[in-house]
């Protein structure tokens, strides 16, 4: 969290008219996307990818690839099949600069490509990118041979020096503020020299389906991965070098960005179907099924996609968030609205996000009439009737998302700078009014 801006772009989030009744299309998955891109342009081949996430993460990575030499052919396939990107792979070299923006997805999977590439590059960011974790990336990659500047500061800016190859091998690492640390060392490993054996070894791991994510696509792009899961050591994972494919891949719909939506239809006590919900996934954002029902909805995995009602009860819960952090903001906002109190916890690492996501929620729900209080690794709430005001996000999309949320229940709410929900919805405000039948100038009005 920084400081309030003082002239805020501000968003009146539209409240529910009734219970919501509707089918909302979310757009591809980010963290699929991204690791997509990555692994095609490790591939030996070309690849697609179909129905990818646009969005600033993904057109960061995209073009901080293309940066490096790959080849990224944005198109539209045949007959309403939607969106869809030829990845050409090629010699990776610099000197390239890289804007990483404030994605964690492109400051942590980018360098160890970067190693791999051919001259120096320049990574650099949004100032809140300064502050994000990256020394288990930084200190992992010169264990395993690259020679990388970083000002002595374990953090970005920075200048990998990239020398055509890397070694690889061994490496310990203490991924317990970010598990995209291990993503990160993963997802390039097959073209080190010798591979890589990541061993964390902090108290913690948060995040664990996104290492899941991480391991099912290095196989699916035909690489050898050993991991405690599927019967490896705990906390170790192994990667041998080998080619990688070009494959060509539809891209999920980005569940933990479905989750406002659903949140609507929880709070309503209304109704919304996001079609092509996987069946199987290893996205977080799956979780919200049970967490949801467990605050008083019900859903059905159909044929149409996951339909999921609200009752018009609205529960506390008391549940771990650790393995599925990036859904705290929208189970936050909820459990503001509840009819009882609500324990979030082992999201500690939530400070180190976008924003430091424990102060903000809580001082914003709180700006509102909230009672929320911080613990040393979560959130207290405890409901109360809320009131109108301005609802801060410190450039934290989720942070939009969670105040629109509440702003369906309780009038005046005002979103400061919702266009921060570019970072990976950049039609938010569009879908959200859709949702509720509203035209996006008419949601202002009716709260005017
Ligand atoms: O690998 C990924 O795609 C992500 C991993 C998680 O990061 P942390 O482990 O840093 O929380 C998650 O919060 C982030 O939104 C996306
Ligand atoms: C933590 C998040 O993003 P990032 O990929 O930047 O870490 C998030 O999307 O909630």
């Amino acid at each position: 969290m920084t400081a309030t801006p003082a002239q805020p772009d501000l968003w009146t989030a539209p409240r529910a008219g009734g219970a919501v009744d509707a089918t909302v299309t979310v757009p591809g998955s980010k963290s699929v996307t991204n690791r997509a891109l990555v692994l095609a342009a490790l591939a030996s081949e070309p690849g697609w990818l179909r129905r990818p996430l646009r969005s600033r993460d993904t057109l960061l990575m995209a073009q901080a690839l293309r940066t490096l030499g790959v080849g990224i052919e944005e198109g539209v396939g045949p007959d309403g099949t939607g969106e869809r990107w030829r990845v050409i792979p090629a010699r990776l070299h610099g000197p390239a600069a890289v804007d990483v923006g404030n994605a964690g997805t492109v400051m942590r999977f980018l360098p160890p490509v970067a190693a791999l590439a051919d001259g120096d590059v320049r990574f650099d960011g949004d100032p809140r990118s300064y502050e994000r974790p990256l020394h288990g990336v930084i200190d992992a990659l010169r264990a395993l041979g690259a020679r990388i500047d970083d000002g002595g500061r374990g953090a970005l800016p920075l200048t990998v020096h990239g020398a055509g190859a890397l070694e690889g091998g061994s490496v310990e690492i203490d991924a317990s503020s970010s598990s995209q640390f291990v993503s990160a060392l993963l997802l390039s490993a097959p073209r080190f020299n010798q591979g890589v054996e990541v061993r964390h070894t902090g108290s913690r791991l948060p995040s664990m389906p996104h290492i899941r994510m991480t391991v099912e696509m290095l196989r699916a792009v035909g690489a050898q991965v050993d991991e405690p899961e599927t019967g490896g050591e705990p906390d170790v994972w192994r990667v041998s070098p080998s080619a990688l494919l070009g494959r060509d891949l539809t891209v999920e719909p980005d569940l933990s960005n479905a989750q406002p939506f659903l949140a609507a239809a929880l709070v309503t006590g209304g109704r919304v179907v996001v079609p092509d919900w996987p069946q199987r996934t290893t996205q977080p954002g799956d979780a919200l099924r049970e967490i949801f029902t467990a605050m008083g909805g019900s859903c059905e995995l159909t044929e149409q996609g996951l339909v999921f009602s609200g009752t018009g009860v609205v529960h506390g819960i008391d549940v771990d968030l650790g393995e599925v952090g990036e859904l705290t903001p929208g189970i936050a906002a909820v459990a503001a609205l509840a009819d009882s109190p609500s324990v979030l916890r082992g999201v500690a690492h939530l400070r180190l996000h976008e924003t430091d996501r424990l102060a903000a929620l809580t001082k914003e729900i709180n700006g509102l009439g909230g009672d929320v209080t911080e613990t040393a690794d979560g959130l207290e709430i405890r409901p109360r009737p809320l009131r109108g005001g301005v609802f801060h996000t410190y450039d934290d999309h989720r942070m939009a998302t969670a105040g629109a949320v509440i702003g369906l229940a309780v009038p005046g709410v005002e979103i400061e700078n919702v266009a921060t929900t570019a970072k990976t919805l950049p039609d938010f405000p569009a879908m959200w009014t859709g949702m509720l039948g509203l035209e996006t100038a008419g949601a202002a009005d009716r709260n005017a």
